[in-house]
């Protein structure tokens, strides 16, 4: 894997570009952004985005820059990537790094499976390193490799929990208004200072709004504002959106984004992160059934118990698992009626173990068999028993927690009681 150093050979295409497998939502997102809808053809713009992660977390106060700070053993950066990847329709990735860690960076993408992402070396100010991002991205450099999008997303490296829909929301604001960014409530009241250390003024607190990132812009205007931008502004300035109206006068429409696209700063909100990540893995699970169209199967009435209990459940008869696995689901209750193989079960565990998934936390199956207490002889019970236990003993090596729950009784007994439900 090579990388790109501006004004050599332009940036590196590090593998292939995976296309995300919610294909007909993100088809539909992109011809929103199309703004003529689907009657008229898509012609989305084309979009990338922009990641400075360049700087060196000194509020975090630990020597490792907080972009590769570890959350649950796998770097902040890489979340970042992923929320972003995820978007079919952005179309290349651009990330700003030090020459120090572009070596870092590059072990990230390959060990995380990243694609379509480009590393260009990053500036001393934040401000620096888009500009760099966004000359990988403009017709006017040399050997570039990028096409120009029409429209470029900027985003923190360190805000991990970005969402498409937010992304949608800002591209096609940008795409109309030139400039978007997210903004938030503020938290706490902002005051000016004045020289002896005594309060100046305040701004009142609801008249005002946090500045927040992701922020997009037509490619165009925002290069267009770096090119012209003062060298007091690329070391001093902190804010995008500022820049464009300085430079270009264009008012930047202003985003409502959600509470978790705060930055990452202090040490502190590395523990939060970590709560928000660990929040999301538990509240979905997915049931997966041995039998395609039957009503009745109890993993449908498993099912409308789990909704009662958490937020993402779903049910699916194997057809779609791989892209339930895409989509990283990390739980899975494996449900089959009157038959004691594993084929389910086990065709579930090779995809998990060929996804890869479990690099990042253990992924937990349960495989829940009903079985006829009479027809079944007492010697294949404990048969069952004993497969379940290898094929666990086997799978946690791969960091997959197997769980095995035989329920034997009588046929009549299952019946009945479905036919009480
Ligand atoms: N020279 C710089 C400085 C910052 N950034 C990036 O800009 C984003 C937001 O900046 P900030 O939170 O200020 O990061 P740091 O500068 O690393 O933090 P600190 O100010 O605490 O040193 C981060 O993804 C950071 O890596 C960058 O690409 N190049
Ligand atoms: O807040 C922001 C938008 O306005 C930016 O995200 C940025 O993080 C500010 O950079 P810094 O923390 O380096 O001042």
């Amino acid at each position: 894997m090579e990388s790109w150093l501006p004004g050599s050979s332009g940036p590196a295409e590090v593998g292939p570009r995976l296309r995300g497998l919610r294909g007909a939502d993100l088809a539909a997102s992109a011809c929103l952004l199309s703004g003529a809808g689907a009657e008229a053809g898509c012609s989305a713009p084309a979009v990338a985005a922009v990641l400075p992660a360049g700087g060196s977390g000194e509020r975090m106060g630990v020597p490792t820059p907080k972009q590769f700070c570890p959350i649950l053993e796998r770097p902040l950066i890489s979340y970042t990537l992923q929320a972003l990847e995820r978007v079919s329709w952005i179309k290349d990735i651009v990330v700003a790094v030090t020459g120090e860690n572009m070596e870092a960076m590059k072990c990230i993408i390959q060990r995380y499976q990243h694609k379509g992402i480009s590393l260009v070396e990053s500036g001393v100010t934040r401000h620096r390193s888009i500009f760099n991002g966004l000359k990988a991205l403009a017709e006017d450099q040399p050997n570039r490799r990028l096409s120009k999008p029409e429209v470029v997303i900027i985003h923190d490296a360190v805000r991990p929990f970005v969402e498409e829909d937010v992304l949608l929301k800002l591209v096609t604001a940008a795409k109309e208004h030139g400039a978007a960014g997210a903004i938030r409530p503020l938290v706490s009241t902002v005051i000016s200072p004045s020289a002896d250390g005594c309060l100046d003024h305040s701004l009142e607190r609801a008249r005002h709004r946090a500045s927040e990132m992701p922020q997009a812009f037509l490619f165009d205007v925002i290069y267009e504002a770096y090119q012209q931008c003062s060298d007091y502004d690329l070391e001093f300035g902190t804010e995008c959106l500022h820049l464009a109206l300085k430079y270009c006068h264009i008012k930047a429409k202003l985003i409502e984004g959600s509470p978790d696209l705060w930055k990452v700063t202090y040490k502190r909100d590395l523990y939060a992160a970590e709560s928000i990540i660990k929040e999301r893995i538990s509240q979905q699970i997915c049931v997966v059934m041995d039998t395609k169209e039957d009503e009745e199967h109890v993993g449908h009435r498993l099912e409308e118990m789990l909704k009662n209990e958490l937020n993402h459940v779903k049910v699916t008869s194997g057809r779609d698992l791989q892209q339930i696995i895409l989509e990283e689901c990390y739980n899975f209750v494996c449900v089959n009626v009157m038959t004691s193989d594993f084929e389910e079960t086990q065709k579930l565990l090779n995809m998990l173990e060929e996804s890869n998934l479990s690099i990042l936390y253990p992924v937990v199956v349960i495989s829940v068999q009903f079985l006829d207490y009479e027809s079944e002889p007492s010697g294949q019970k404990m048969e069952n028993l004993m497969r379940i236990r290898e094929f666990a003993k086997e799978v946690k090596k791969t960091n997959i927690l197997l769980y095995g729950l035989l329920v034997y009784y009588p046929q009549v007994c299952v019946s009945q009681w479905l036919a009480k439900q």
